[in-house]
């Protein structure tokens, strides 16, 4: 699977404490090279509007609020996340299958609406962090599961590490999506991930996305970041 500047596969994590900072990063970027996330801290903090403004500059948002509550709850959270006009928008797995059929069903009825993906585990955890949970498990093993489980409820793809891509590919066919975060070039550091892989070797195993922040965001000069993983990426 080739990166392309019609499809690009970084997703860049918008991980910034305000709008200015992370307006500011924006500015240099093609969305052609790229896609951007917006998560959390960044949400609370500059909410639909600035969503809406990247949207209109022409950039491919995955909105990553990663949704878990009642089936109803989650269903007019992302029918809100489609709304603002988003490309993707994520729940957690480990809502169940109730709650994720009710966040695809409430996805019908909108010409363009977004892709809708599952966290599995998240790419920060090892196994004692599952038995911590009462998980006592490999996380490849509740990756499977959870996105199994995803697929049936419905939906496009998953998020997972891309350790599990491969296995993952293999049980779930060639169309679900699979988005990895946990991504990071040879000899940069892991900072809190601990399932990674470098950009290509993702790629190589089946990723259909590669969520990347700190990587790019704190690096001296993000656009050369960028264009050097983008080059890794184009060969085959
Ligand atoms: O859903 C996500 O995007 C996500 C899931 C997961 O399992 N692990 C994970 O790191 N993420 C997000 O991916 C980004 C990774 O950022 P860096 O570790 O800086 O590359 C962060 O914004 C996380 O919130």
């Amino acid at each position: 699977m080739q990166n392309s500047v019609h499809d690009p596969k970084v997703l860049i994590a918008l991980d910034f404490a305000d709008a200015d900072a992370a307006l500011e990063f924006v500015k240099p970027l093609d969305p052609k090279n790229c896609r951007l996330k917006v998560g959390k801290e960044l949400f609370a903090v500059a909410g639909p509007e600035f969503v809406q403004q990247l949207v209109f500059q022409g950039f491919d948002v995955f909105l990553d609020l990663k949704y878990h509550d009642i089936p109803n709850t989650v269903a007019k959270a992302v029918a809100a996340a489609a709304r603002m006009g988003v490309w993707m928008v994520n729940v957690h797995a480990s809502g169940g299958s109730k709650m994720m059929k009710a966040a695809k069903e409430a996805l019908t009825g909108f010409e363009k609406p977004p892709l809708l993906i599952a966290v599995t585990v998240l790419t920060s955890m090892q196994r004692e962090d599952l038995a911590e949970i009462g998980l006592d498990i490999e996380p490849k093993e509740q990756v499977l599961r959870l996105a199994k489980l995803t697929q049936d409820s419905g939906l496009d793809g998953v998020v997972c590490s891309a350790q599990e891509t491969a296995m993952l590919r293999k049980e779930l066919g060639e169309d679900f999506c699979l988005v990895t975060p946990g991504i990071r070039p040879a000899g940069s550091a892991a900072n809190d991930q601990k399932r990674i892989m470098t950009p290509a070797d993702a790629l190589k195993s089946g990723s259909s996305y590669l969520v990347i922040g700190r990587p790019i965001t704190q690096a001296v000069d993000p656009i050369k970041a960028l264009q050097s993983i983008n080059d890794s990426l184009d060969v085959e």
